[in-house]
């Protein structure tokens, strides 16, 4: 399956703006050969971490940007997994994810549900309480978590033994925390034998620096594809055999010993 990941710039509180940059960015992936199966999106991309007017910016139930993805993904019969958008349900606003299938249907969506006290998104933001896996085309079964989510293992350990092998990850991740990004991410992609796809903004927004460094890890831990700094379209390949050859290597999922790892 070919990626695209699209690490784009995202203006600070400008929907419409961010809607146009990042639809062009895909009908350039599209107009790529080979062609992606699966588009991938950084997280807040339409309005950035514009938090102090979130709730007059927010896509009120998502329904512009599950309308617009859906048609884009039909149109051009290609897999989009959606990044996340700021996303008003009622009063409240998530941090939300859609996926759809190459004939526009949406299959899952995914609400942040580790809040990032730095950004101050819990002071706006409400978490999402589930996670949630879903399938790809061949059957593929993949996971959702976004940007701050990588920090908690349990999550993405949960994910695998649902049966994920791959595990999606659209971010806005700063400086100066390009180690801790590289590192997280390869380790929960090392420790649970699967794929990680993370797709990082780039750009400055007031005093943060984002640094893009989008990246494919496969399943031993090797970087398939990595982005620099630049808005750029990054591409590679995910072969879900390798998933299973990794977990026959070396069978951690058979070699757990769960019922020993709480502390007393
Ligand atoms: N948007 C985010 O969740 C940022 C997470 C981050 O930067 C981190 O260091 O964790």
């Amino acid at each position: 399956m070919n990626i695209a990941l699209i690490q784009s710039y995202i203006e600070l509180g400008d929907p419409a703006g961010n809607r146009k940059r990042i639809f062009d960015l895909m009908e350039k992936a599209v107009g790529a050969n080979p062609k992606p199966d699966i588009i991938v999106l950084p997280e807040m991309w339409n309005t950035g971490y514009a938090l102090d007017r979130i709730h007059e910016l927010a896509d009120q139930d998502g329904r512009e940007t599950k309308d617009s993805l859906s048609a884009f993904a039909r149109e051009h019969q290609v897999q989009i997994v959606g990044g996340s958008v700021a996303e008003k349900i009622g009063e409240r606003i998530y941090n939300t994810m859609y996926i759809f299938n190459r004939q526009g249907n949406q299959v899952a969506s995914y609400s942040k549900m580790h809040l990032f006290r730095l950004m101050d998104e819990e002071k706006h933001l409400h978490a999402g309480d589930q996670a949630v896996t879903f399938e790809l085309e061949e059957g593929l079964k993949a996971g959702a978590s976004i940007c701050y989510d990588i920090r908690f293992p349990e999550l993405a350990r949960g994910l695998a033994l649902a049966g994920a092998k791959v595990l999606f990850v659209p971010a806005e991740w700063p400086h100066p925390r390009l180690n801790h990004w590289r590192t997280l991410l390869t380790a929960r992609a090392i420790e649970n034998q699967m794929y990680v796809v993370a797709c990082n903004r780039v750009g400055v927004s007031g005093d943060t620096s984002f640094f893009g460094h989008s990246m494919i890890i496969d399943p031993w831990g090797e970087i398939v594809a990595e982005g620099g700094e630049e808005e750029a379209i990054i591409t590679g390949n995910l072969d879900s055999s390798l998933t299973d050859n990794v977990r026959q290597r070396i069978p951690v999922f058979e070699d757990r010993r769960p019922n020993l790892y709480i502390y007393k």
